[in-house]
């Protein structure tokens, strides 16, 4: 395919996505809709619900569509849940074509117009060019966004330039229970004949340019539970005569981290892969607007005050987060009671070469440590129920410079090369159990607010998005038949 007919195409396929806007934002809107809040308890059946509505999406595309049965999972109560099935979808088997497995997940976090949302959090509204909503951009829009392109191929009648297969899961925001042992039992037949793995769960660098991901962090989450009885307390009945739980778990947590960021756990920095010098020159060559940075962080200052700080922190170093505490009294009025067992959660996030294991034994022992200074009687207990590894790529592979082709095409300029602070626990599984290359293509913008009130999409992130992953889908295409046209070339020469 030369050049020039290949810009026709595009045009072609452009003009399409143009002229269907409206159909899908409606798409995305029925969606949002659906509260599958994959944290919750008492809402998985939102999430299976959801999960159908995918399956369904992807049927009428044309995919061959198998909803995997992953079983159940137990909650540290002792309720045992369901898994939702996990969705692997196949359309297209020209033996001509690569073959390009999208990941993407339709569960979302917990989300209540009353933590501070302007609209309901389940009801996708657009204001000012802004699609709000719980999932909008993390990460239905981008599930979305990647069908529109495929059925934008299909509507037209074009011929697929690569054949599709799909993973979609419904317990992301929950760890991905399940995924790692559905990827070994796929390895040899499902995932076989994939050539290139693309995930889209993640956010730019910049509000207004785009980027690719060669890396992201993992993360270790850590339960840290105190208890003294078996029921609360009146807090003037016993207060002052106890040790409180809640007291106890406070100086536990206040233990992890000092002012300046740094984390406390004796041994945790050891592994940590040495910064090169090569990264510190990569790292000042990013266009990185601190001031749009804070704003969109909607805090009065940072911790570090240079740019190239700032991305180690969030790229390069593990960081330690203080996400709450169960069984603590968090309603608005006052409650004069002890609570008789607290759990506090906490995750650390992992970057290469730190070990899951030796963190965990690290934490336990500090946690430990810290406890038995303070003599108390109370019961302590502290697990990690969940562990990801961090991921790192080759932005040699084909599948960035295909990328970065389709990014200039669309958005008229090259974008940054970053990584990501976050997780998405899949990426390390995929690279480590089917080898294959993974990239992560976000098409979001860093003030989307992932995980926060009022997380949007753009309209122009959405639809530009949509011709991005069509534009993606003839550069590999092309790319893929060159490198083996040459090989082939090579071998018989
Ligand atoms: C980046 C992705 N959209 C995301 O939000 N991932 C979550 C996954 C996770 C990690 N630990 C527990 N869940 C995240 O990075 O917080
Ligand atoms: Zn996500
Ligand atoms: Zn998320």
């Amino acid at each position: 395919m030369s050049r020039s007919s290949s810009s026709a195409l595009e045009m072609e396929i452009f003009q399409y996505i143009d002229a269907h806007q409206s159909d899908f934002i409606k798409d995305l809107k029925e969606w949002v809709a659906v509260e599958s809040d994959s944290v919750q308890p008492h809402l998985r059946k939102e999430v299976i619900r959801m999960m159908a509505l995918a399956a369904d999406r992807l049927a009428a595309l044309g995919a061959t569509v198998h909803l995997v049965n992953l079983g159940s999972h137990q909650l540290p109560d002792g309720q045992v849940l369901p898994l939702p099935s996990v969705i692997l979808g196949e359309l297209g088997k020209d033996p001509q074509n690569p073959t390009v497995c999208f990941y993407g997940h339709v569960d979302v976090q917990p989300a209540k117009k009353e933590d501070g949302w302007n609209s309901d959090p389940y009801t996708l509204t657009e204001i000012d060019g802004n699609l709000y909503g719980r999932g909008a951009t993390d990460n239905k829009g981008p599930v979305l966004a990647w069908i529109n392109a495929v059925e934008t191929f299909r509507a037209l009648k074009l011929a697929m330039p690569v054949n599709f297969k799909f993973v979609i899961e419904g317990m992301e925001e929950a760890g991905s229970l399940g995924l790692e042992k559905l990827l070994e039992e796929e390895n040899q037949s499902f995932f076989s004949d994939v050539d290139y793995i693309v995930i889209s769960d993640n956010l730019w660098l910049s509000n207004k340019k785009p980027a690719l991901t060669y890396g992201s962090r993992g993360n270790a989450c850590f339960f840290v539970e105190v208890e003294c009885g078996s029921k609360d307390l009146h807090s003037g009945t016993f207060g002052g005569i106890i040790h409180e739980p809640l007291l106890d778990l406070i100086a536990l947590l206040d233990s992890l981290v000092d002012s300046t960021g740094r984390i406390q756990i004796p041994g945790i920095y050891d592994s940590v892969a040495a910064v090169t010098e090569e990264e510190r020159k990569l790292y000042e060559l990013i266009e990185f607007d601190l001031e749009e940075h804070r704003i969109n962080c909607g805090v009065k200052k940072f911790l570090y005050s240079t740019k190239e700080e700032i991305l180690l922190h969030l790229w390069r170093y593990p960081s330690l987060s203080v996400h709450g505490i169960e069984g603590a009294f968090h309603e608005p009025g006052i409650k004069t009671v002890i609570p008789a067992k607290v759990i506090g959660k906490f995750s650390i996030r992992q970057v290469p070469h730190m070990d899951l294991s030796v963190v965990k034994k690290q934490v336990v022992e500090h946690l430990e440590g810290v406890f038995s200074k303070r003599n108390s009687p109370n019961k302590l207990k502290v697990s990690m129920p969940l562990g990801a590894k961090p991921w790192l790529a080759d932005v040699n592979d084909l599948l960035y410079k295909a990328a970065r082709r389709a990014i200039k095409t669309v958005f008229g300029e090259d974008p940054d090369f970053i990584r990501d602070g976050s997780t998405v626990p899949i990426a390390r599984m995929f690279q480590s159990i089917t080898q294959k290359s993974v990239m992560m293509l976000p098409i979001g913008a860093a003030d989307d607010g992932e995980h926060s009130q009022n997380e949007k999409i753009s309209r122009h992130n959405y639809i530009e998005g949509t011709k991005l992953f069509a534009a993606f889908f003839l550069e590999i295409s092309k790319l893929h038949q060159t490198l083996h046209e040459t090989s082939h070339r090579e071998t018989i020469n």
